[in-house]
């Protein structure tokens, strides 16, 4: 938690440009526009996420736009379950690609200005809108494939293993773990056990008792993603995936989610 408090007198200016979108550090004030294909249906857009849903496919692509880096500030949280709910409610979406519009960051993971300084009631708040965040994605009823095409540490990371699917980019810059020891803190048992059901026991260990942050091929290796495409490809070949997914006769796919079906 030192640690974490450390780092956050550097967080302190970004956090607050970010609330009030005027950072344009990484270009991403720049690529947030809607790619709204003919035969798509709708898009609607809240100030921090986009949400594209393709009616004649049933799949829905929900962007995040938080420059500079997608921290999951309350904010952020709140519109992105809202989204999420919306999607679980119409009957035409039955799976959801999670990606960013931001260059090289897919999540930096929670906004470490929510944790610093504030009072008792906005941190349950906040806390609770981050529990909300994981439930929603991890208990979902679509099929969820994240599409990660940059950086994603800690929450960020946490949100790609509450997905179904990974496809992550092969950019060597790029890294993703749940790297909390590194930042003085224990990881929640919730991120703990997700990341469990992900690659197992004994890489768990390692990877939370040492806070690793893999790179690309080493989060293929270890099972953290499924598969590593090149950059451009990404987002395409998360479309495929998603229409192979939904092809599996009955439904199965969804019906046979061992998170959400009991049978
Ligand atoms: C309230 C409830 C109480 C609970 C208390 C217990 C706490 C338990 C929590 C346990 C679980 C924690 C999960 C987390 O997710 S903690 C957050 C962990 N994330 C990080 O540490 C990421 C840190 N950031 C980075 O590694 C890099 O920024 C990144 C790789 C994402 C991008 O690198 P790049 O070089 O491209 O960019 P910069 O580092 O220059 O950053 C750009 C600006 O963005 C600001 N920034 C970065 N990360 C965050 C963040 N997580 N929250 C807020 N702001 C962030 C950074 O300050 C830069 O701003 P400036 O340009 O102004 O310097």
């Amino acid at each position: 938690m030192a640690t974490l408090l450390k780092h956050s007198a550097k967080y302190a200016l970004s956090g607050r440009l970010a609330r009030l979108g005027v950072h344009s550090r990484h270009g991403g004030l720049q690529c947030l526009q809607p790619r709204l294909l003919p035969h798509q249906r709708s898009a609607s857009t809240s100030s921090k996420i986009l949400v594209e849903m393709d009616d004649s496919t049933g799949i829905a692509v929900l962007t995040m736009k938080n420059p500079p880096v997608n921290s999951l500030s309350l904010d952020f949280l709140t519109e992105f379950s809202i989204s999420l709910e919306k999607l679980e409610l119409d009957r035409g979406c039955r799976g959801v690609i999670l990606t960013s519009a931001l260059p090289k960051i897919f999540s930096a993971g929670l906004d470490i200005m929510e944790m610093y300084g504030k009072s008792p009631e906005h941190c349950g708040e906040f806390w609770k809108a981050v529990q909300e965040m994981w439930l929603r994605l991890y208990g979902s009823s679509m099929i969820t494939i994240a599409a990660i095409n940059g950086s994603s540490p800690a929450g960020g990371c946490l949100m790609a293993l509450a997905c179904d699917y990974r496809i992550m980019a092969e950019n060597p810059k790029y890294s993703i773990g749940l790297n909390e020891t590194q930042l003085g803190i224990v990881a929640p048992f919730w991120f703990k056990d997700t990341l469990v059901n992900t690659v197992g026991n004994r890489a768990a260990e390692l990877s939370l008792q040492l806070g690793l942050l893999y790179s690309a091929p080493d989060a293929l290796r270890t099972g953290l993603v499924d598969l590593l495409v090149p950059e451009d490809k990404v987002l395409s070949t998360a479309s495929q995936t998603m229409t192979q997914w939904l092809a599996i006769p009955g439904e199965n796919a969804i019906g046979s989610n061992p998170r959400v079906s009991s049978s």
